[in-house]
């Protein structure tokens, strides 16, 4: 059995007039690094919040299907606690994720633990290697409240990141983040997949998804229309009516198979260069 099934998923918020998810399946394996695209409203945050029982726990609204993640039947669950040590969530507003009562950044990162009941010496040991890792040491004594977006966006990661869950969800986590920031999350997600973890990333920078995630999932109406490697699913004809555009490497690939009537697609940055360079030498 893989490590995480979705079976027929259908949900509908309890106000809205349509299912939000529509017979959504799929099944993943532990260790993936899944990049969800799609256009806006197509259902990408939705679909994480039933990954984790959000819905239909917190928002009520009707809901059908089954979900396991890691052996746990998600659909059954009666409480959101249950999957606490397993699934971490970070919010797209980082405003949502804040505990709203902690004095200090070290102390915010450290509530999802002292939550989960962890000994003190394991909570400082987590939430001192988290800081150093998002370069966030120098802040862990200011007022949470008093950083800026990006910031807070990054302490917000890190009270999630701290707990060390094996299934990490995070909807556009870099949002407020400038370009350098934004690859160096990136990168540190990308080490949690190499550490096994699986990662679920909502995002709209998909020359990042492009490189990073193992596997793109486009969500258009509440389903999963494409699922394949980045390579091939960034080739999808149909990526203008999902509203997804084509990573840059993609498109300048295109171009110069186009341009030399290569016999082959150029996919990665340095076959792009290796070509520029043989037609260069070749003047
Ligand atoms: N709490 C809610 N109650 C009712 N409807 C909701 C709620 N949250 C989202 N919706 C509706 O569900 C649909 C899907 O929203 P969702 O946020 O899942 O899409 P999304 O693909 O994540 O969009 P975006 O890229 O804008 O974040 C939208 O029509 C939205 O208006």
């Amino acid at each position: 059995m893989a490590y995480i099934t979705c079976d027929n998923l259908t949900y509908s918020y309890p106000l809205s007039e349509e299912p939000v998810l529509n017979d959504l399946s799929f099944e993943a394996q532990k260790g993936e690094f899944i990049g969800i695209v799609g256009q806006n409203g197509s259902g990408k945050t939705t679909f994480c919040h039933a990954l984790r029982g959000f819905a239909p726990l917190f928002y009520k609204g009707e809901f059908s299907g089954q979900i396991t993640l890691a052996e746990k039947k998600i659909h059954e669950m009666k409480r959101l606690s249950d999957i606490a040590d397993l699934v971490g969530y970070v919010f797209q507003n980082p405003f949502t994720q804040m505990s709203g009562i902690e004095e200090t950044v070290f102390q915010e990162m450290a509530f999802g633990l002292e939550n989960l009941g962890l000994p003190k010496e394991k909570i400082i040991n987590n939430v001192t290697r988290t800081l150093t890792d998002l370069g966030l040491t120098s802040i862990q004594d200011k007022h949470p409240l008093y950083l800026s977006g990006g910031q807070q966006q990054k302490v917000a990661l890190g009270s999630v990141l701290a707990m060390n869950p094996e299934i990490l969800i995070a909807d556009e986590p870099t949002s407020q983040l400038d370009p350098a920031a934004t690859k160096e999350i990136f990168s540190l997600l990308k080490e949690n997949q190499k550490n096994g973890k699986t990662i679920f990333l909502v995002e709209h920078k998909i020359d990042l998804l492009y490189e990073y995630a193992t596997r793109i999932l486009i969500i258009h109406e509440g389903k999963i229309v494409v699922d394949d490697k980045p390579e091939i699913a960034f080739l999808d004809d149909r990526l203008a009516m999902f509203g997804v555009e084509m990573p840059n490497i993609l498109a300048l690939g295109q171009l110069l198979k186009e341009t030399y009537s290569l016999d082959f697609l150029p996919t990665k940055q340095q076959e792009i260069e290796e070509v520029l360079l043989f037609y260069r030498d070749r003047k």
